[in-house]
């Protein structure tokens, strides 16, 4: 069973569709990224999901909601840009949302404290949010979009505002509460996407272009890949290079050509064939595999 289901999810702004026919689910106990570029559409669709923006066409359904639900009762959300009242002391801000939503006085204070030490700001909690961190604050924003004890919370870019140290604090934290609920955070670096999450959804120009645990699609997208650089300019050689027939693709990335081969032990022997006769002044030759990134980087580049 899956803790929430989308449906043809799309939403269309000045007649342009920015989101385009989102089918997925999400298992409970995983924690899912969704990774892409600047304006894939990560933030419409985690606000159509937390329920902050109108679907043009499409519907999210979560499980166990009644019909004609409310889908704010099972998520909770953390914005891109939260807004804290920095008056208030971390407790008495949690206390503040959990009475928003719909909490009594006494269990809206106990859900606090036990939040405070759930994301690690305890010893902070009497004190004024306008002295928090970068990774407090988000730390905060965690604890606010649990109050409620969702099914699934839902954080836009957890990490990207943080320093490295704030970055961590979060990432870690992620890492224990994806053992005991089900989290979905946007994110556009690979990286961040690799340490926490299970399952990877690939946002590219509105649509998810790739889905799967990270293993598998890790696994999926190996294939052998021939790293070159040459005393000069690497540009003068990949047309050459690109003309051998046991070369699927080619490209220069990180200064250097990388050739995208099926057949490693052909492909060797082509390529260093042709470096001997035409006699390139090759300075490296390494035989590596395709990694996520290549892929990530694949897809953002079309
Ligand atoms: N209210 C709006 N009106 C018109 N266009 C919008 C609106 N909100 C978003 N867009 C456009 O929709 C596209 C997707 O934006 P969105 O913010 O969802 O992307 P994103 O993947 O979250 O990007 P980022 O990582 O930069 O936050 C962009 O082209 C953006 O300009």
């Amino acid at each position: 069973m899956s803790v929430i289901k989308v449906n043809e999810l799309t939403k269309t702004f000045d007649k342009k569709d920015v989101v385009k026919a989102l089918n997925f689910e999400l298992n409970p106990g995983k924690c899912v990224a969704l990774l892409g570029p600047n304006g894939a559409g990560k933030t419409t669709t985690l606000r159509m999901l937390s329920g902050l923006l109108n679907p043009s066409r499409g519907s999210v359904t979560f499980e166990g909601m009644k019909e004609n639900g409310d889908i704010r009762e099972h998520i909770g959300y953390l914005p891109q840009y939260p807004v804290f009242h920095n008056w208030m002391s971390g407790k008495e801000f949690l206390i503040y949302v959990g009475q928003l939503a719909n909490l009594p006085k006494k269990q809206a204070s106990d859900q606090a404290n036990s939040l405070l030490k759930r994301v690690g700001i305890a010893d902070a909690g009497n004190r004024r949010i306008g002295k928090y961190s970068g990774g407090m604050k988000q730390r905060l924003g965690i604890a606010q979009a649990m109050i409620h004890k969702p099914n699934l919370i839902i954080l836009d870019e957890p990490v990207s505002s943080l320093d490295p140290i704030g970055r961590r604090e979060v990432l870690n934290l992620m890492e224990e509460l994806k053992e005991q609920t089900t989290i979905l955070f946007s994110t556009h670096i690979l990286s961040d996407a690799e340490e926490v999450s299970d399952d990877l959804l690939l946002m590219h120009q509105g649509e998810i272009v790739e889905s799967g645990s990270i293993e598998s699609l890790r696994t999926k997208h190996q294939t052998a890949k021939i790293n070159l650089t040459f005393g000069d300019s690497n540009d003068n050689y990949l047309s050459s290079l690109k003309s051998i027939p046991s070369v699927n693709e080619s490209l220069i990335e990180r200064n250097e050509i990388q050739l995208l081969v099926d057949d490693i032990d052909q492909a060797r022997k082509d390529i260093l064939l042709k470096v001997s006769q035409e006699n390139l002044p090759l300075t490296k030759f390494e035989i590596s595999r395709t990694s996520l990134e290549d892929l990530f980087m694949k897809v953002v580049k079309n």
